[in-house]
C-alpha cells in the first residue's frame, strides 16, 4: 500500500458484487463489502463511505439519506439511475465512467450485423443519439465511406446532422441515446408507434441505449401487425423482468451486455477508481488490467466470418432465449446471464494473418480495430 493510500485506509466501500477487478484497484483503501446490486438497502449503508454501483442500484434519497456516503461511482456510462440533483444538493460526489464500453457497444453493433449476414458496407446508417457510443459509430463509418445520417438534438457542427425522420429513413438505425424522462428532448418512448410504422420492411433497428427509448409495447404490436423490419434489442424494458413475447418477436434479442466486453467493464472499474483518488486527493494506483496484452489469432474467409469468431451476437440471443422457456423467474434468469457473462475481449486483442481478404476488406476490418497481416 502507498503512503497516501495508507492514510485513507479505514474507508467502508460497499460495492456491487458484479464490478470486476474491485480487490485490485479498491482493496488498499479500505474495507471491501459487496452486495446484490438490485436488493441494495439503506440499512447496508448506514456506516458506509463509498458506493460503488452498476445500473442496476437506484441511488437516490431513500437509499442515501441518513448514511454517511459521501462518495458514489457508477462503473458505467449511463447515469439514469442516479438521482444526480439529490447527490449534488446533498454534497455527496458522484462519478460514472463517460465512455468506457463504448468501443465494446460499437463492436456489438457490427458482429450483429455480421450475424443478420446484412451487408451493411453497401447500406446506409441512421444514429440516434452521438456521444461517446454513437459518436465512436459514425466516426468509423465516415472512415469507411458509408453514408450516415445522425439525429442528436444537443449536438452542433455535425454535418450529418438531421431531423429524426430523416434517420428513421436509413437502411440501419442504430439507438444510442440515453435514457432522459424530462427537459427539452426527452427520449422517453421517443421510439414509439408513429417512429415504428416510418421504418421500412427492409430496415434494421438495433437498440443498444436504454429500453426506454423504445415503446416496447408499441414495437410487439407493430410486429404483431405484420411490420416485418429486422429487430436487434440489447436493451429492454423493464430489465430484469423482460417481455416475453417481445423476446421472441424480435429477430437477435441479447441481456444488455453490449457494453459487457471485458475491456469495457474494467475501464468502469478503473475509471472509478481514479475518480475517487482524485476525491480524495491521493495518486491514482497503476494496476495492469487483466485484458492487456492478449492477442488471439484467427482465421477465416470473410469479414462477417471473422467479426463472428471474436463476438457472435447469436450465442447471447441463443441463451437469452433458452433462460426465457426455462424454469427460472424471468428476472433471475435474466440476471444470472449478465452475472455469468463469458468473457469478452474487443477486437483489438485478435490477429488475423488471413490472405485470402481482399486489400478493401482489410482496411475495413483494420478500421474496425482487428489487425490484419
Ligand atoms: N447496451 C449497453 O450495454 C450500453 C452500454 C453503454 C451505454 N449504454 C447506454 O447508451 C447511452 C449512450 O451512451 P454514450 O456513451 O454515447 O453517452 P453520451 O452521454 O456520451 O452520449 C449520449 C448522446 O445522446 C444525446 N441525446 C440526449 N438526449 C437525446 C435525445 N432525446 N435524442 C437523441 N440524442 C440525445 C446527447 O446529446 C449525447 O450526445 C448511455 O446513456 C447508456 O444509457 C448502453
Ligand atoms: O451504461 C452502461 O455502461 C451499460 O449499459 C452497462 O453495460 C450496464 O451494465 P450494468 O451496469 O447493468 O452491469
Amino acid at each position: 500500500m502507498t503512503d497516501s493510500a495508507a492514510q485513507s485506509a479505514g474507508l467502508k466501500i460497499v460495492a456491487d458484487e458484479n464490478i470486476p477487478a474491485l480487490e485490485e484497484y479498491f482493496g488498499d483503501l479500505g474495507t471491501l463489502q459487496r452486495y446484490h446490486g438490485r436488493t441494495l438497502t439503506r440499512d447496508q449503508l448506514i456506516d458506509a463511505d463509498i458506493l460503488l454501483v452498476r445500473s442496476v442500484t437506484q441511488v437516490n434519497q431513500s437509499l442515501l439519506e441518513g448514511t454517511r456516503v459521501r462518495f458514489v461511482g457508477s462503473c458505467t456510462i449511463g447515469t439514469d439511475h442516479l438521482d444526480t440533483h439529490w447527490l449534488e444538493r446533498n454534497d455527496i460526489f458522484w462519478s460514472a465512467a463517460p465512455g468506457c464500453n463504448a468501443n465494446s457497444v460499437v463492436e456489438y453493433v457490427f458482429c450483429t450485423l455480421a450475424a443478420l449476414a446484412v451487408d451493411w458496407r453497401s447500406r446506409s446508417f441512421g444514429i440516434v443519439g452521438c456521444g461517446n457510443v454513437g459518436g465512436l459509430l459514425h466516426k468509423r463509418l465516415q472512415a469507411l465511406g458509408i453514408s450516415c445520417a445522425v439525429y442528436d438534438p444537443w449536438l452542433e457542427d455535425n454535418p450529418d446532422a438531421s431531423g429524426l425522420d430523416q434517420v428513421l429513413c436509413q437502411d440501419i438505425v442504430c439507438l444510442h441515446a440515453p435514457l432522459v424522462k424530462g427537459g427539452s428532448y426527452p427520449s422517453f418512448h421517443m421510439i414509439g408507434e408513429e417512429q415504428l410504422q416510418r421504418l421500412r420492411d427492409d430496415t434494421v433497428l438495433i437498440s443498444a441505449g436504454r429500453g426506454g427509448v423504445v415503446d416496447n409495447r408499441a414495437l410487439l404490436v407493430e410486429i404483431q401487425r405484420g411490420k416485418r423490419f429486422t429487430t436487434v434489442l440489447d436493451v429492454w424494458e423493464n430489465e430484469p423482468d423482460i417481455d416475453i413475447d417481445l423476446l421472441q418477436a424480435v429477430d437477435l434479442g441479447t441481456p444488455h451486455i453490449a457494453g459487457y466486453s471485458l475491456d469495457g467493464k474494467l475501464a468502469g472499474t478503473r475509471m472509478i477508481r481514479e475518480a475517487l483518488c482524485r476525491q480524495l486527493g491521493i495518486a491514482p494506483l497503476a494496476v495492469e488490467d487483466k485484458s492487456t496484452g492478449s492477442i488471439v489469432e484467427i482465421v477465416g474467409d470473410s469479414a462477417a466470418e471473422l467479426l463472428l469468431q471474436m463476438y457472435d451476437p447469436r450465442e447471447d440471443d441463443r441463451r437469452l432465449r433458452a433462460a426465457a422457456a426455462g424454469t427460472a423467474p424471468m428476472q433471475a434468469a435474466f440476471d444470472q446471464l449478465r452475472k455469468d457473462y463469458p468473457e469478452r475481449l474487443e477486437f483489438s486483442h485478435y490477429r488475423t494473418f488471413i490472405q485470402v481478404l481482399e486489400e478493401r476488406q482489410k482496411q475495413q476490418l483494420a478500421v474496425l480495430g482487428l489487425a490484419c497481416n
